[in-house]
């Protein structure tokens, strides 16, 4: 940034993924969720710098220049539903003329079967036929999500990352289209979720990774996470007793300023079971990166 500060936006991210594999990736606003995403596909701003790698089937992602990106990892090989999809679309054409140049650009549909193809995408992300001849300024913010996941389904890429796919949506249509995403996960793709909505992350997720201050705190199942033991990191635990269905308490205070982290362990300033011990950074150890987790003893 200005003035030679930098901005830590993600840190030490240390995961895999499987084929077949849906990972629920949750956390505060600004914790660097969609900057991970957007690393992956080499889509950062000009100012930022990478470290690291980050294979896919042996490419290394991280390392890979913006002609092999363009021509065979995006759309191709790594599938994405953007944060912001109204900002993605070409505003003067129509979602079905998207729609039908992306099955041609990315399948091998003949001609003729193109324009069926894109309303048979249309229809997989629940966004309405009578819909589809409308220009991007002509849609809600529903309808332009609807749009970008069927835009992201399209190429069946071996890895999906879907930023917020069902912000702006009712329930039922937040099932809907979680279920839409795990089905692409059941066809023994790989599935990124990241997500605000924890229901939708409990009920499509095989595992969570929780994000604090642009580090994975805790690594989990969800079976475990949402279930009975429920999560061991302080943080992953205050994001559930947040949810209205559970004890609807907020987290206490804001994040960090991520160009101003404190030394050691990022959530201390907040967490009820710091102490001394904190001022040290804790590793992710056994799954979570904490000097008191909640552990057996705890429950
Ligand atoms: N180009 C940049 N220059 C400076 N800081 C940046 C830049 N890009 C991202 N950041 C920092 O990284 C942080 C993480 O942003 P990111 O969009 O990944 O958050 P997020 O977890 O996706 O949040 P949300 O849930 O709101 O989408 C931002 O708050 C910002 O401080
Ligand atoms: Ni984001």
């Amino acid at each position: 940034m200005r003035g030679g500060r930098s901005v830590a936006a993600v840190t030490d991210a240390d995961f895999d993924l499987a084929a077949g594999e849906c990972l629920a990736l949750v956390g505060e606003s600004g914790c660097g969720k969609s900057v991970l995403a957007s690393a992956l596909l080499g889509l950062l701003p000009g100012n930022a710098e990478t470290e690291g790698s980050a294979l896919l089937d042996g490419t290394d992602l991280l390392a890979a220049g913006e002609r092999t990106l363009a021509r065979t990892v995006r759309g191709r090989r790594v599938g994405l539903v953007p944060q912001s999809p109204a900002a993605h679309l070409t505003p003067v054409r129509t979602v079905r003329a998207h729609l039908t140049e992306t099955v041609r650009a990315l399948t091998a549909t003949p001609r003729g079967g193109r324009r069926a193809a894109a309303e048979a995408a249309a229809e997989r992300a629940a966004f309405p036929a009578g819909h589809l001849d409308r220009y991007p300024h002509e849609l809600s913010g529903g309808l332009a999500q609807r749009a970008a996941t069927a835009l992201a389904l399209i190429g069946d890429a071996p890895l999906l990352l879907a930023d917020e796919p069902t912000t702006g949506l009712d329930r039922e249509l937040v099932d809907r289209t979680a279920d839409e995403l795990r089905r692409h996960a059941d066809a023994g793709k790989a599935l990124l979720l990241i997500t605000h909505d924890l229901a939708a992350a409990e009920r499509v997720a095989d595992r969570v990774a929780v994000m604090y201050a642009g580090r994975i705190v805790e690594i989990t199942p969800a079976a475990r996470f949402f279930g009975g033991p429920g999560p061991r990191h302080p943080y992953a635990r205050g994001l559930l007793d947040a949810l209205p269905e559970r004890a609807f308490t907020p987290v206490p205070g804001l994040p960090p300023e991520l160009s101003d982290l404190p030394e050691g362990c990022a959530f201390a300033p907040r967490c009820a079971r710091a102490t001394e011990a904190c001022a040290v950074r804790p590793d992710l150890v056994a799954s979570t990166a904490c000097h008191h987790p909640w552990g057996a003893r705890d429950a």
